[in-house]
C-alpha cells in the first residue's frame, strides 16, 4: 500500500476543515503509487455535498517545489483539461503541512487506470497532451528537468560499477550519444511537459479520459521528448515493438492538433530512444536500491531495455 505516513481520522478531520470540508465521512489509503502517501477522502460540505477527495503527503518532494504544481494544475485545469486542480483554503493557500509533510488536497477523479489501452483512450490521452502544449505559452512559471543531464552524469556514475559489461556498454554509448545531440534537443520547441504520462497516471471511465494525475516530474521541457515518454508506454508491446493501430492513433491525434516542426521529425527517432533510455535509467536505480525494495512496485527496468533497444534498431516511421 502507498502509505508511509499514516493518518487517523482526526488527522485528516481537521486538515480538511481548513478547505471548507466540514465532516469526514470516509478514509482509504490508495493500494497503488510509489512515491507518496495517498488517501481516498470522502466528505461532506457546509450545505451536505459529498466530495471525493484525494489527500497527498509528499515524502520527498520538498514543500518548496509545490508551489510550481500547484498552479501548473490549477492553469491547465482553468483551459479544460482534467488534471487535479488543488483546493485552496480562505487565504487561497493550497500547500499545507500535516504529520510534517508537505500536503495536497485535491479532487478524486472517477475511473480506472487502463490495463492495456484502447486505440480510442489512446487518441484521447494524445489530444489531451497536444492541448497541454498548446497552452503552454500562457503559463509564466519554469521549472528545470530534474532527470536531467545532471542526474545523468550522476546515475551513470552509480550504476557503471553495478552493471553487466553489456549494459553498461549500452547506457554509456547511449547516454554519449544523447549528450552529443543535447545542442540540437535543446533547439527544439519546449513548454510544458508532464514527463511521466504513463498509463497508470491516466483515469478513464470507458471511453472518456476523466482525469491526468502525477504532474510530480512535470517541467519546461522538449514537447515531443513528453510525448515519446507517451508513446514508448502506451503503444509498445512485451518485446519493446510499436504497436502500429496505437502508434497511428497517438500520432494521429497529437499532430492533429499540434504537427511536428521539421527539426522535431529529424529529431523523433531518437528522441523515442532517450525517452526509453531515462526510465531505463530511473528503474535500473530503483532496482538497485534497498529502500526502493521495500515500497509497492518495483518496475521492470528489461521492458525499458527492450523498448530501447528496438527504438535503436527499428527506427519508429512518422
Ligand atoms: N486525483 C486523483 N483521482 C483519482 N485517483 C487518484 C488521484 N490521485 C492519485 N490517485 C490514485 O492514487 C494512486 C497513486 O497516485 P500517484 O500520484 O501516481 O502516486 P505516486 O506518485 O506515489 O506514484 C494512483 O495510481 C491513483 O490510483
Ligand atoms: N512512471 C515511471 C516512474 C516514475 O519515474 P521516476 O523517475 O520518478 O522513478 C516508470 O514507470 O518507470
Amino acid at each position: 500500500m502507498a502509505v508511509y505516513t499514516a493518518l487517523s481520522q482526526a488527522d485528516v478531520q481537521r486538515f480538511i476543515q481548513r478547505f471548507g470540508w466540514h465532516d469526514l465521512v470516509e478514509l482509504k489509503a490508495t493500494e497503488s503509487g510509489i512515491e507518496n502517501t495517498n488517501y481516498f477522502v470522502t466528505a461532506l460540505d457546509a450545505k451536505g455535498n459529498t466530495g471525493k477527495l484525494v489527500l497527498t503527503l509528499f515524502e520527498k518532494v520538498p514543500i518548496d517545489a509545490l508551489p510550481y504544481f500547484v498552479e501548473l494544475t490549477s492553469f491547465l485545469a482553468d483551459k479544460g483539461i482534467p488534471v487535479p486542480k488543488p483546493f485552496r483554503d480562505h487565504q487561497q493557500l493550497a500547500v499545507h503541512r500535516l504529520k510534517s509533510k508537505p500536503a495536497l488536497l485535491v479532487p478524486c477523479f472517477a475511473g480506472h487506470h487502463p490495463q492495456t489501452p484502447s486505440l480510442i483512450q489512446c487518441q484521447l490521452i494524445a489530444t489531451a497532451l497536444a492541448k497541454m502544449h498548446l497552452a503552454s505559452g500562457q503559463f509564466l512559471l519554469q521549472r528545470e528537468n530534474v532527470r536531467g543531464p545532471q542526474w545523468r552524469r550522476r546515475s551513470i556514475e552509480l550504476l557503471s560499477p553495478i552493471l553487466d559489461s553489456e549494459n553498461r556498454q549500452l547506457l554509456l554509448e547511449q547516454t554519449s550519444k544523447w549528450t552529443r545531440h543535447q545542442a540540437a534537443i535543446d533547439a527544439l520547441p519546449h513548454g510544458i511537459t508532464h514527463n511521466d504520462l504513463f498509463h497508470d497516471n491516466a483515469l478513464f471511465l470507458e471511453n472518456k479520459l476523466t482525469g491526468i494525475i502525477d504532474f510530480y516530474q512535470a517541467c519546461n521541457d522538449v514537447l515531443i521528448y513528453d510525448l515519446a515518454v507517451l508513446v514508448n508506454d502506451w503503444c509498445s508491446d512485451e518485446e519493446g515493438r510499436l504497436i502500429g493501430p496505437l502508434y497511428d492513433a497517438v500520432m494521429g491525434a497529437y499532430q492533429q492538433h499540434r504537427p511536428f516542426t521539421p527539426a522535431e521529425r529529424a529529431m523523433w527517432p531518437d528522441t523515442l530512444a532517450y525517452a526509453a533510455l531515462r526510465f531505463w535509467i530511473s528503474r535500473l536505480l530503483s532496482w538497485h536500491d534497498a529502500e526502493s525494495h521495500r515500497k509497492v512496485a518495483q518496475k521492470d527496468p528489461d521492458i525499458m531495455r527492450r523498448i530501447l533497444l528496438w527504438r535503436l534498431n527499428h527506427p519508429a516511421p512518422l
